[in-house]
């Protein structure tokens, strides 16, 4: 998946720095000067020449040019983040100097008390590589390294197309008709994924037709790169995903996975005249299914699609057991202890429903053909939580 969206990676714009939280750096980040980029005071003090007492000949703040130190024996008072005059052969801390009739006196330390240019980096030094998922951190490195812009990969844009007429919208469940729990949570898990989202992506529930399906698709793909769609990827009476599929000449990335909960899930792939691929994630219908398919399926290839790493899971020991799903992967929806490096295995976790996922960090995955025994370290499938969430 990982593979096939980094062949399809999408194009590089320049976007202001601002703009850039959650992008995708598409050039590695280089400084655009040493940094710092001029001798800087550590210290509000005294740049002295020479010995003391020194004769106080000007002052310099942050953000002036100094004019240089001629003579020995002459100091300039000076503020933390100034620039280091030259000539100056030491810093002398304010509240460790005594000034008298226009005399400073007193002992620098030993230690330089600036900043030499290049100390944090050298003009052109590349510090991040390309690829790198921009956060505060990374824009605030790059605002210092004097970029207005960064060139990123754009955003992917997505869409959700939610198939079933048994689906209301609003209001409790019953006499047959159960509530749409996708169409509100998957935008959000994909917005975490990096994906552009906007309410009019979001449609449905879209009619049980195939008419209805194959319009619904297409024009979803006339602005996404990546068009979701939940349920209908069976082979029931009105599950209508393969034909739309079929009808739209969309070629199969994957069809079916040997995996418990989510085996309906598809990934297809069509290619425009002018070159331009987009996809279709068939995520199933049952709820905690579709979650697998959007972790399993759908994450690696944005990763792709963003120019990113592939995702390394992480791996954790299981605190009890956990059984396999025969000839399938289990992937079981497991509560992290971060601090002891555990997974529990939650409750109530059948495909159908969402209530052992709000309670979990991820999925952990037992492979084909065996048990999940307490101890065994296994990897996790990670879903995309902030900071603080499932903090207890
Ligand atoms: N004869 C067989 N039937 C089914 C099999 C099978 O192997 N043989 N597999 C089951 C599995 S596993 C899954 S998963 C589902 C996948 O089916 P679809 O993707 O075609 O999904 P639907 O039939 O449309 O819906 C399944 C189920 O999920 C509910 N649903 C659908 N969308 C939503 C939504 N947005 N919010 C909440 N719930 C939703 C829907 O009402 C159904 O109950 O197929 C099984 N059947
Ligand atoms: O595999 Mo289905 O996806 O168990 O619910």
């Amino acid at each position: 998946m990982y593979a096939v969206g980094l062949a399809a990676a999408l194009p590089a714009v320049a976007r202001p720095l601002v703009d850039t939280d959650g992008l995708t750096l598409a050039e590695p980040l280089t400084t655009r000067t040493d940094l710092p980029a001029f001798p800087t005071s550590s210290v509000d003090g005294w740049a002295v020449r020479g010995t003391g007492p020194w004769r106080v000949v000007g002052r310099v703040l942050a953000g002036n040019t100094p004019t240089p130190l001629a003579e020995d024996g002459t100091t300039v008072e000076i503020a933390t983040g100034a620039m280091v005059p030259e000539g100056t052969t030491a810093v002398l801390r304010i509240e460790e100097s005594t000034v008298k009739g226009g005399l400073v006196s007193g002992t620098p330390r030993p230690a330089p008390e600036w900043r030499q240019p290049g100390e944090e980096a050298y003009a052109d030094e590349e510090l991040l590589p390309v690829g790198t998922p921009i956060d505060p951190a990374v824009i605030g490195l790059a605002a210092s390294c004097g970029h207005d812009t960064l060139r990123v990969r754009r955003a992917p844009r997505a869409a959700l197309l939610v198939f079933g007429d048994e689906l209301l919208t609003a209001g409790p469940p019953g006499a047959g008709r159960v509530r749409d729990a996708l169409g509100p949570a998957v935008p959000a898990w994909l917005r975490r994924y990096g994906c552009h989202v906007r309410p009019s992506d979001v449609v449905g529930p879209v009619a049980d037709t195939l008419p209805a399906h194959v319009a619904a698709v297409r024009a979803a793909l006339t602005n996404a790169d990546l068009v979701c769609t939940t349920g209908g990827t069976m082979h029931g009476p009105v599950d209508h995903l393969h034909p739309t599929l079929e009808a739209l000449g969309a070629d199969y990335v994957v069809n079916t996975v040997a995996v418990r909960p989510g085996f309906p899930m598809l990934l297809a792939r069509l290619a425009d005249h002018d070159g331009r691929v987009r996809f279709v994630a068939g995520l199933p219908g049952n709820p905690q299914s579709a979650i697998v398919a959007l972790v399993s399926l759908v994450a690696p290839l944005l990763a792709g699609l963003q120019g990113r790493a592939m995702p390394v899971l992480p791996q954790a020991t299981l605190a009890e057991a956990v059984p396999g799903r025969g000839d399938h992967t289990h992937l079981a929806l497991v509560r992290l202890d971060r601090a002891a490096g555990t997974a529990y295995p939650v409750r109530h976790v059948g495909s159908a429903m969402l209530r052992g996922l709000a309670g979990a960090d991820g999925f952990a995955v037992i492979r084909p053909g065996t048990n999940g025994a307490q101890g065994d370290r296994v990897p996790i499938v990670p879903l995309p939580l902030l900071s603080g969430e499932r903090a207890s």
